[in-house]
C-alpha cells in the first residue's frame, strides 16, 4: 500500500499518476499513449531546451561566484534548481524560476519533501493513511489548496489551448511550432477523445515530480564522489582534456560528444550504484498463485520489495569493494559489466521502470562534463561531511563547493 500512500489528496479526491497508481488498467491507459515519446531518439529533440537551461545555469553560477569572496556556493541546491528548471523548460517551454530566483519557488521543493517524509513513515503503517491523510471528512474541513506544480501545469495547459494555433481536432497536424512535452500531451489527447483531459495535467505533473529531485540526487552524487576521490577526478579530467584537444568537446557538451566519454559513463553508473535515489524497498504485491522468491514460497497478496541500496551492495554481483567508489568496475570484463547492469536498480525494473531515464541521462551526461571542463572544484570544508536523509528519496544537503574557473583544459 506504499504507493497508495504516495497518492496525494486534492479537494477530497485522490490524485493518481503514472508513478503512484496501483491500478494496472489505469497505469496501462496512462502509459501507452506517451511511452514512445520518452524513447532516446525522441528525447534528443529536447537537447536545445536543456542547452538553454545549462547556459543560464552557468551564467547564474558565475554571478554567484563573483559575489562570494570565497568562491563557494551550495552547489547541491543549485543542481536541484537546475533539475527543476530543465523539467519546466522541456515540459512547458518555461523555466519554473528556481535558477532566476535562486530559491525554492512557491515552496515546491519543501512541499514535495514533506510529502515524502510523511509517506516514508506512514507507508510502513498504511492504515494510518486511511484515518488521517485520505480521510474524506478531515479533508473537506481543510482549506482547498492546490499543489503548486499542478496549478502551474493547469495554467500552461490553459495557455496552450487559448493560442490561435489550437491543438484540437484536425488542426493538430499543423501545430509544430512548439514541441515541448505539454504540446505533445495536448496533441495526443486531442487526437483521441477517449483519453480524459485530466491525463494531460497528470502527465505534466509526473514529469516535474518524478524527474526533478531524482536527477538532482544523481548529479550531486557524481560531483561529490569525484571531488572526494582525487585519482578518479584526475581520470575524468584527462578524458575531457583529450576530448577537447581532439576537438570533440563543446563548451556545452553535446549528448553525442558525451557518448564517447567512457570514464564519464562509468562514473554515472557508479554514482547510481553507490547512491541510488530511492533508499527504501520498491514494494510489489505477490500475484494470484503466489511466487517463489529466493527459494521461499510467498502467498498471493504478500508485499515484497527490493531496496536498491541493499542490492547495490551485494558483493557477489558488484565485487568485494562494494562500499567504495570505483568507476573502473564498469570498464572491465564485458560479461561482468552486463551482469552488474542487469542488477542495477537505479531506475527501477520491469514494467514500472523509470519512463524518464533517457531524459535524465541527457541532462546528466551534458552537465557533468560541462562543469568539470570549466571548473576546478573542491569541497568548501573537506572536514565536513554532507548530510543524507532517507524519506524514500535519499536526499543530500550540505554540498558546499568551491569553484575556480579553469584556464585551459
Ligand atoms: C536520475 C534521475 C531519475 C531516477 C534515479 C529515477 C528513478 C526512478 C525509479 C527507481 C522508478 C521506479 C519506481 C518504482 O518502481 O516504484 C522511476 C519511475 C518513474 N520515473 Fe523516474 N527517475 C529519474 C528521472 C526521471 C525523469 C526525468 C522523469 C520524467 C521525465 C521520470 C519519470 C518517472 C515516471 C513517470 C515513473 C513511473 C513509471 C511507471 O510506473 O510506469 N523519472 N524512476
Amino acid at each position: 500500500d506504499f504507493y497508495r500512500v504516495l497518492q496525494p489528496m486534492a479537494r477530497g479526491n485522490i490524485i493518481q499518476g503514472l508513478f503512484n497508481t496501483q491500478d494496472d488498467n489505469l497505469h496501462r491507459a496512462m502509459k501507452k499513449p506517451i511511452a514512445a515519446m520518452y524513447s532516446m531518439s525522441s528525447m534528443v529533440e529536447f537537447e536545445p531546451y536543456i542547452d538553454t537551461t545549462i547556459d543560464f545555469f552557468l551564467k547564474r553560477l558565475e554571478e554567484v561566484q563573483k559575489k562570494d569572496s570565497r568562491n563557494s556556493c551550495d552547489l547541491g541546491a543549485w543542481l536541484q534548481w537546475y533539475a527543476f528548471d530543465v523539467m519546466g523548460e522541456v515540459t512547458f517551454s518555461k523555466r519554473l524560476g528556481f535558477l532566476d530566483e535562486a530559491k525554492d519557488v512557491d515552496g515546491i521543493i519543501a512541499i514535495i519533501w514533506k510529502h515524502f517524509q510523511f509517506c516514508s513513515v506512514v507507508g510502513q503503517m498504511p492504515w494510518l493513511d486511511y484515518v488521517w491523510a485520505k480521510n474524506k471528512f478531515v479533508n473537506r474541513m481543510l482549506p482547498a489548496k492546490m499543489h503548486p506544480v499542478i496549478a502551474f501545469a493547469l495554467a500552461r495547459a490553459r495557455e496552450r489551448k487559448q493560442k490561435p494555433s489550437s491543438l484540437e481536432g484536425k488542426n493538430v497536424a499543423n501545430v509544430q511550432n512548439s514541441r515541448n512535452f505539454m504540446s505533445r500531451f495536448i496533441e495526443i489527447q486531442a487526437k483521441d477523445p477517449s483519453i480524459p483531459e485530466s491525463f494531460v495535467t497528470a502527465w505534466a505533473y509526473s514529469n516535474v515530480l518524478a524527474g526533478s529531485d531524482t536527477t538532482a540526487i544523481m548529479l550531486r552524487s557524481i560531483i561529490y564522489f569525484l571531488i572526494r576521490n582525487p585519482s578518479s577526478l584526475r581520470k575524468l579530467t584527462a578524458e575531457l582534456t583529450q576530448a577537447r584537444s581532439e576537438g570533440r568537446l563543446s563548451n556545452i557538451v553535446t549528448w553525442a560528444e558525451s557518448r564517447r566519454l567512457d570514464y564519464l559513463d562509468a562514473c554515472v553508473k557508479e554514482a547510481g550504484r553507490l547512491h541510488p535515489a530511492i533508499g527504501l524497498p520498491m514494494e510489489r504485491v505477490v500475484p494470484e498463485g503466489g511466487a517463489e522468491i529466493c527459494g521461499k514460497h510467498f502467498k498471493a497478496g504478500t508485499v515484497v520489495g527490493m531496496n536498491p541500496w541493499v542490492i547495490h551492495r551485494n558483493k557477489e554481483i558488484f565485487g568485494s569493494d562494494v562500499y567504495e567508489w570505483n568507476p573502473d568496475r564498469w570498464l572491465g570484463d564485458e560479461t561482468r559489466r552486463r551482469e552488474m547492469e542487469r542488477c542495477l536498480l537505479t531506475f527501477g525494473m520491469g514494467h514500472r521502470t523509470c519512463i524518464g531515464k533517457n531524459l535524465s541521462y541527457i541532462e546528466i551526461y551534458k552537465l557533468i562534463p560541462t562543469l568539470f571542463a570549466r571548473y576546478d572544484m573542491e569541497l568548501a570544508d573537506p572536514t565536513k561531511e554532507w548530510h543524507l536523509a532517507n524519506s524514500w528519496l535519499v536526499v543530500q544537503t550540505g554540498l558546499d563547493v568551491k569553484l575556480r574557473p579553469k584556464r585551459i583544459l
